[in-house]
């Protein structure tokens, strides 16, 4: 392992200054500030003359080589002529480890030609970084380095340790400086994230991607997120004026998401749970049987996961759900028969244009308001939802089947939900195969796909997020149980 000898970058430049009065520190500096004062970042030009309090040092560039002042502008030298009696001293500037940049160290230390590992994605206090195998000899160099350059923002610096593997999406990581503890905070658009970076997924780089489509949710719709995380999508959409359903398979994400619900105090109205995406979706979208109308399959999905995720309270079917009892026995699309609710969600939500974006502003705006909850919520999730999230993209695709026979036709209120199913796509697909595998997926035709492409991920992958309405195909035409 390589070590880190902090006194090879030590460095000593042979200067000339000026010793003027004090008084006159600023003026002389104005004079020369067009190329003969000393420019160098972090270090200042002026400095206390060591043998009077009543004098001050102006230091010159390095390229004022002569002491008789020659490679200054002759109008500049009359000008100071001028001023003062010019009486010029040699300046002897010691510069040490302190003053270089990480760049400039590490391109020192490092074999010449490789790429100089100086960048690194922050994470609150912590700084991750993916150093190359050919590096790992100088991974606690490069971290210590890091960690000098950035401290106190960064206060500790870890290195991810081989590929994702797990399903939780966490990497693994070994913290090569700074202090052992991971959990953090973070800021998007004015929402706060607490996490513990070793224990939940996270990516600051989809910032934008999250307001992106938090900005076409509208106030009052039924968002479904169920990849949720530890919440960058379900928080700002309560933060907005949605219901939210969020699920996560992982314990830690959802113990994180409740944690930060409370932290942006929009606990009301998002409901966590912790479970497979698809048994979560089955859960939810189960129609009460109402021969018994006492339980129905919701509630107890709820109870369940609430007994992984204590203390979150949950308005049954049974409780304010049923504020909404009109039974829609109208078409899918039909305005005529739609409850107040679906009526009123109809006058404000998207109904199919996913365009209509906020800008950052608004959102910030929005997001400094505390959410109020204003009675019963409007619908039930088996009536309606609005959005569906699917933020997995090594895998989304493969849970789009859960989506057929999922909604029953005769309980469901208003437009179809759009589904926004995360994907990668790689150099040897194109949007067209992997829109067939999502159609073969839902064993339905899907109209009017919309593929947002969200970044690049390597040199032959890309994330997409590719939006559409479930098509009616999918929509389960009657239980048998409720002919
Ligand atoms: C790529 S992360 C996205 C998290 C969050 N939506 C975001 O944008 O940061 C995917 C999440 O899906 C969760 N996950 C993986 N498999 C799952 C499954 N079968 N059911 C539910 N959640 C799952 C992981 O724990 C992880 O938090």
């Amino acid at each position: 392992m390589e070590k880190l000898d902090e006194s090879k970058f030590e460095q000593q430049l042979q200067l000339w200054a000026l010793r003027i009065p004090r008084e006159l520190a600023s003026a002389v500096t104005r004079l020369l500030r067009s190329g003969s004062l000393l420019d160098m970042p972090r270090v200042k030009p002026v400095v206390e003359d060591p043998g009077s309090d009543k004098n001050r040092l102006v230091v010159l560039s390095e390229k004022i080589q002569n002491p008789d002042l020659s490679d200054i502008p002759e109008q500049v030298h009359n000008s100071l002529k001028q001023l003062c009696s010019v009486d010029v001293v040699p300046y002897m500037l010691t510069l040490g480890y302190s003053y270089f940049s990480a760049d400039h160290i590490l391109k020192q230390i490092l074999p010449e030609g490789v790429e100089v590992p100086s960048s690194f994605e922050t994470i609150g206090h912590v700084a991750h970084l993916n150093i190359p195998d050919d590096l790992l000899a100088y991974k606690d160099v490069i971290a210590k380095v890091i960690y000098d350059k950035n401290y106190p923002r960064i206060q500790t610096v870890v290195n991810k340790v081989g590929a994702i593997s797990n399903e939780f999406r966490v990497p693994k990581f070994e913290i090569l400086a700074g202090k052992k503890d991971m959990v953090t905070e973070v800021k998007q658009y004015g929402a706060t994230f607490r996490l513990d970076y070793g224990l939940v997924y996270w990516n600051s780089r989809l910032e934008h991607e999250h307001i992106r489509l938090v900005s076409l949710f509208k106030k009052g719709d039924v968002i479904c997120d169920m990849f949720a995380g530890i919440g960058p999508f379900s928080i700002p959409a309560r933060q907005k004026g949605c219901v939210v359903y969020a699920n996560d398979l992982n314990p830690d994400s959802i113990h994180y998401l409740k944690t930060n619900a409370k932290i942006n105090k929009v606990e009301d109205y998002i409901f966590t749970y912790n479970m497979d995406a698809r048994v979560f979706m089955q859960s939810l979208m189960a129609v009460p049987d109402p021969e018994t109308k006492s339980e129905c399959q919701f509630a107890a999905a709820n109870r369940c996961s609430e007994e992984i995720v204590s203390g979150n309270e949950h308005p049954t079917p049974n409780g304010n759900h049923n504020d909404v009892q009109e039974t829609w026995q109208g078409s899918l699309d039909g305005s005529s028969m739609v409850s107040t609710s679906a009526k009123r969600r109809q006058e404000t939500s998207s109904e199919g244009d996913v365009a209509g974006q906020e800008d950052a502003s608004q959102t910030k705006k929005r997001n400094n308001k505390k959410v109020k909850s204003s009675g019963p919520l409007p619908v039930k999730p088996w009536e309606h939802i609005d959005h569906v999230l699917m933020n997995l993209p090594a895998s989304a695709l493969q849970f789009l089947d859960c989506f057929s026979g999922l909604i029953q036709k005769r309980y469901w209120k208003g437009s179809l939900p759009w589904i926004h199913c995360y994907c990668f796509i790689r150099s040897s697909e194109t949007e067209e195969s992997i829109l067939c595998e999502a159609q073969n997926k839902l064993n339905a035709k899907i109209a009017e796909p919309i593929f947002h492409r969200v970044r690049d991920v390597a040199p032959n992958k890309a994330m997409f997020c590719l939006s559409f309405r479930l098509p009616v195909e999918c929509l389960k035409e009657e239980t048998e149980d409720h002919i």
